[in-house]
């Protein structure tokens, strides 16, 4: 049975100290050029980026294409350093550790990819896929106990034990990515980044998957940081949202607040391109100007200035920083400064 969303999310508010937290992530990547490689410029992916993920939560990060929030998912899981902030798993600073202090962090986190075409190494069998993991962290004594593990694992996605001994070619895309979620369990993780784990599938598959993830996620108590383009998918399964333009998270708020009360004006224009069934749902369509802006250069002030609708001087000035707009409600728009 899938987990009810708001007794959840009144655990993530309760004060309980979060199993990851993120505080003031940046992650710039340096643009080489020219025969001798100089540095030519800077990609600014994510700026000052700060959230917390309770236990047994689903945190979603949405927005366009190219806003930062795989680059976000990826400095969680430990596969690029940071160029500054901090990300703390129980309280335990995790971004500073290598080698083998890292190890036991890396498997209480992992990860499902978006393409369950490519994510599975197609000369692999499934249970050395699934397996993998687990003999990674020494998970099984004995390859009986292995191949125990893999079984349970395949039918808890529900695909039969006789998966394991055919190839990812021999499987459907939800199937792919079923054994792709089997694989991200095999290290009995407390986190699972999902990165656009459902945005290559049909929409009746991607809602067998969501509803397979909510699923797993109130049996393990698992936390979950779902990263999505589209706020249509999260909406019926996550939490709380986190919207990102230009690599800044410029509104977070529960669920209900996201969908029922935007305050920043970018969530709205997003929200009003989510198909609604309901007709008192619908919203006017809000059509942004312009292009996003290069990371390279991004605006000064508000990024999201140059294609806002109420842009006032102030806006290219100051860094809005998210406010306090409800309960556990943030946006940053100096607009709700003077509303
Ligand atoms: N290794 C890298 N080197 C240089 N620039 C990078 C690198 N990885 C990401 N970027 C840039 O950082 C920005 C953020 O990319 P990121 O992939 O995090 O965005 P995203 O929101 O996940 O988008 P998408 O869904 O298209 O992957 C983009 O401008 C991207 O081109």
């Amino acid at each position: 049975m899938a987990p009810s969303l708001e007794r959840s999310t009144a655990a993530a508010t309760t004060g309980e100290a979060p199993l990851v937290s993120v505080d003031g992530l940046v992650k710039h990547f340096p643009i080489h050029g020219g025969l001798l490689g100089r540095t030519k410029g800077t990609v600014q992916a994510v700026n000052d980026v700060s959230f917390d993920l309770a236990r047994g939560e689903t945190l979603s990060l949405v927005g366009e294409s190219g806003c930062g929030k795989s680059t976000v998912g990826k400095c969680l899981l430990g596969l690029t350093p940071l160029t500054a902030g901090e990300i703390r798993l129980d309280g335990v600073r995790i971004d500073t550790l290598a080698g083998r202090a890292l190890k036991p962090m890396r498997r209480r986190m992992s990860t499902v990819f978006q393409d369950p075409f490519s994510s599975l190494n197609p000369r692999m069998r499934v249970k050395e896929i699934v397996a993998e993991p687990i003999r990674a962290h020494g998970l099984a004594r004995t390859a009986a106990a292995r191949e125990a593990r893999v079984g349970d694992l395949l039918e808890r996605v529900g695909l039969s034990r006789a998966a394991m001994g055919r190839m990812p070619h021999q499987f459907s895309g939800g199937q792919r990515q079923r054994i792709g979620i089997a694989r991200a369990l095999a290290s009995e993780p407390d986190v699972i980044v999902c990165d656009e784990a459902v945005s290559a599938l049909d929409v009746s598959v991607q809602a067998q998957i969501i509803n397979l993830m909510m699923d797993l996620q109130a049996e393990l108590g698992l936390s979950l940081l779902f990263i999505s383009h589209d706020l249509a998918v999260v909406e019926h399964m996550t939490h709380r949202v986190a919207v990102m333009y230009l690599g800044r998270i410029v509104e977070v708020a529960p669920r209900r607040a996201i969908f029922a009360g935007p305050k920043h004006p970018y969530t709205e224009a997003l929200l009003s391109a989510v198909p609604m069934v309901e007709p008192e749902k619908r919203r006017e369509r809000i059509v942004l100007s312009g292009d996003v802006p290069s990371p390279i250069a991004p605006p000064s002030g508000c990024v999201f200035r140059t294609r806002c609708p109420h842009a006032f001087d102030r806006c290219a000035a100051e860094v809005p920083p998210l406010r306090p707009v409800g309960a556990g409600h943030h946006a940053a728009c100096h607009l709700n400064e003077t509303a």
